[in-house]
């Protein structure tokens, strides 16, 4: 089993926002995380990195989440948030080869053929023009393409993506999808992907979870239940 979520109750003090969800991924697999704003998406991911207190039980790789002291550093979890925000001028390199951080020691630093690998990775994303320039110059979808090939160098079994296309164009947003699929079906990695982006999920091989629904499941993606879940959010939101 790669993900097991096992009757799992979070929110925060007063509110319960994830109530008794259990799902299983038994195999590497794409996974589209859906619903209203403030369904508990992001608390779901942060119940992942242990960053609220839960009920149930989260296991990877048969392991419970609890018991494995700092799972990004081991190459088990990697997280993209929905926002990253960066305040001081730095390359875009340098940046990108941060996502080789597990294997440098603390203060190492990071040697000619590390920033291959993250040229490497700017080339297969068709960013290669952007690897010189100061990422805070860059344009929203720009960057957020960026923290994606940080995520990629990072090269974890198990990636949860908050809206990674949030801020991309058409164009952009399909490459991503199809860079998602190949990382499932190529890789063999696992993707949690929260988004709002349904139309995008047509094309996709995986399950769609639907945290506004009363007992959310893993639904397989088709375009029955792409429309189906459309329609679901469409009709309205739950009363708090
Ligand atoms: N630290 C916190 N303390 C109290 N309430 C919080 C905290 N963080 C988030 N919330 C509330 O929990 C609810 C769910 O938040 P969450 O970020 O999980 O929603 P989401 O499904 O990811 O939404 P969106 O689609 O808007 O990103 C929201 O109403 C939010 O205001």
């Amino acid at each position: 089993m790669i993900v097991e979520v096992d009757k799992l109750v979070a929110g925060y003090e007063q509110r319960v926002l994830i109530r008794n969800l259990s799902f299983c991924i038994p195999a590497p697999g794409f996974i589209a995380i859906i619903g209203h704003n403030g369904a508990g998406k992001t608390t779901l991911f942060k119940a992942f990195q242990q960053q609220v207190p839960y009920q149930g039980a989260i296991r990877v790789l048969q392991q419970d989440l609890h018991s494995i002291p700092n799972p990004a550093a081991q190459g088990i979890l990697s997280y993209l948030p929905q926002k990253n925000i960066v305040s001081f001028p730095i390359k875009v390199h340098d940046l990108v080869v941060m996502g080789l951080f597990r294997k440098k020691r603390f203060f190492e630093n990071y040697g000619a053929q590390d920033y291959e690998q993250a040229a490497t990775i700017m080339k297969q994303l068709h960013l290669a023009h952007l690897l010189d320039q100061d990422f805070t110059t860059l344009s929203g979808g720009e960057q957020q393409m960026v923290w994606l090939a940080q995520l990629m160098l990072q090269d974890a079994g198990i990636c949860l993506l908050d809206e990674p296309t949030q801020q991309l164009d058409v164009y952009y947003k399909k490459q991503v999808f199809s860079l998602l699929q190949d990382w499932v079906l190529q890789q063999g990695k696992t993707v949690l992907c929260i988004t709002h982006d349904l139309h995008n999920l047509l094309p996709m091989q995986g399950y769609i979870l639907n945290l506004s629904k009363p007992s959310p499941v893993l639904e397989r993606i088709t375009p029955e239940t792409v429309q189906q879940n459309q329609d679901f959010l469409e009709a309205g939101r739950p009363r708090l």
